[in-house]
């Protein structure tokens, strides 16, 4: 009998990131490879190449707001969607190798996101010492202990796992601060529902006036919330914007897939990021009975008798 291959799973490397502590919440300790990409464009472009099976990036943070990279990544090139989120509780050290002192710091390197995160705590610490950006918290640690850089911002692990000491420990401006990671793949078979889902997608409104409205109009009047909304600029056309969101339920529901067949005809483009079971502690609000599977159901019934003359 062939077996089958492991699974890949690509992730913002290299070991030590907080994306790789995430890849542990998502996946089984043993199960499938893991492959450290050098930037979330890597690693989503190793899923669409087929060089992973699935890739595991940073995607929105509590504090600071989404991940471009990711975001960007996930609305342009090949579809991907997303089969589940993984939710995590980052802590920082300011670390640096063994003998460094505050006083010997001239520059501290980390991921944008990490900096933005503790960029108070840095001042008071640091004043006027300047910061630079790394592809990850991890790439940042591994600078420094090859002496390119004085210090990082980085996770306890990290800095162990490089050889570095803390100068500062739990340096986050808003300690408790949450970072969301989607773990994604190729489109094929979706997660089953679970009752308790989520829905992404990214669409491109056309420059009229309302146009939004009629968007977020297709989700109220079947009972649809949303959990977020944000728009990015599409980057290749002057002043069109694209909206990234997400929504309670799945595309296997009758509510959902009619607002998102409705959005198809009344948007420029819609490109559905997948459903996947909702993993943030909360529970979707509960469906009216008017936009329940079964009102649906009942509804295309009627509406079929109407049409074949026997209602
Ligand atoms: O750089 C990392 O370790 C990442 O996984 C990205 C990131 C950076 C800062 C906070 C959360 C995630």
């Amino acid at each position: 009998m062939p077996q089958t291959p492991p699974t890949r799973f690509a992730y913002l490397g290299p070991e030590g990131t907080f994306a790789e502590a995430a890849l542990s919440r998502a996946v089984a300790p043993g199960e499938g490879v893991r492959q450290p990409a050098v930037s979330v464009a890597a690693a989503l472009a190793a899923v669409r190449a087929g060089e992973a099976d699935a890739a595991l990036v940073p995607l929105e943070n509590s504090v600071e707001g989404s991940v471009p990279a990711t975001m960007d990544g996930l609305a342009e090139g090949d579809r991907l969607v997303v089969t589940r989120e993984v939710f995590l509780t980052v802590s920082f050290v300011l670390a640096a190798r063994p003998g460094t002192t505050l006083d010997g710091v001239g520059g501290v390197v980390s991921h944008p996101h990490a900096l933005a995160q503790t960029a108070r705590t840095l001042a008071r610490l640091l004043p006027g010492v300047p910061t630079l950006p790394a592809s990850s918290t991890a790439a940042a640690a591994r600078a420094v202990a090859e002496g390119a850089h004085d210090a990082a911002v980085c996770a306890p692990i990290a800095a162990e796992r490089y050889g570095l000491v803390p100068l500062a420990e739990d340096v986050a401006d808003h300690p408790g601060a949450v970072t969301r990671f989607v773990l994604v793949s190729r489109p094929g078979a979706l997660p089953a529902p679970t009752g308790n889902d989520k829905t992404s997608l990214v669409v491109v409104v056309a420059d009229r006036t309302g146009a939004l409205l009629d968007v977020l109009r297709e989700f109220a009047v079947r009972g649809i919330s949303l959990t977020r909304i944000e728009s990015r600029p599409t980057r290749d056309r002057l002043w069109v914007y694209s909206f990234s969101l997400d929504c309670e339920g799945h595309v296997a529901e009758a509510r959902v897939g009619e607002a998102l067949a409705a959005l198809h005809r009344v948007c420029e483009d819609v490109r559905f990021l997948g459903s996947y079971p909702r993993a943030d502690g909360r529970t979707n609000r509960p469906v009216p009975d008017e936009s329940a599977d079964t009102a649906f159901a009942e509804a295309g019934r009627w509406l079929a008798g109407l049409r074949t003359g026997d209602a």
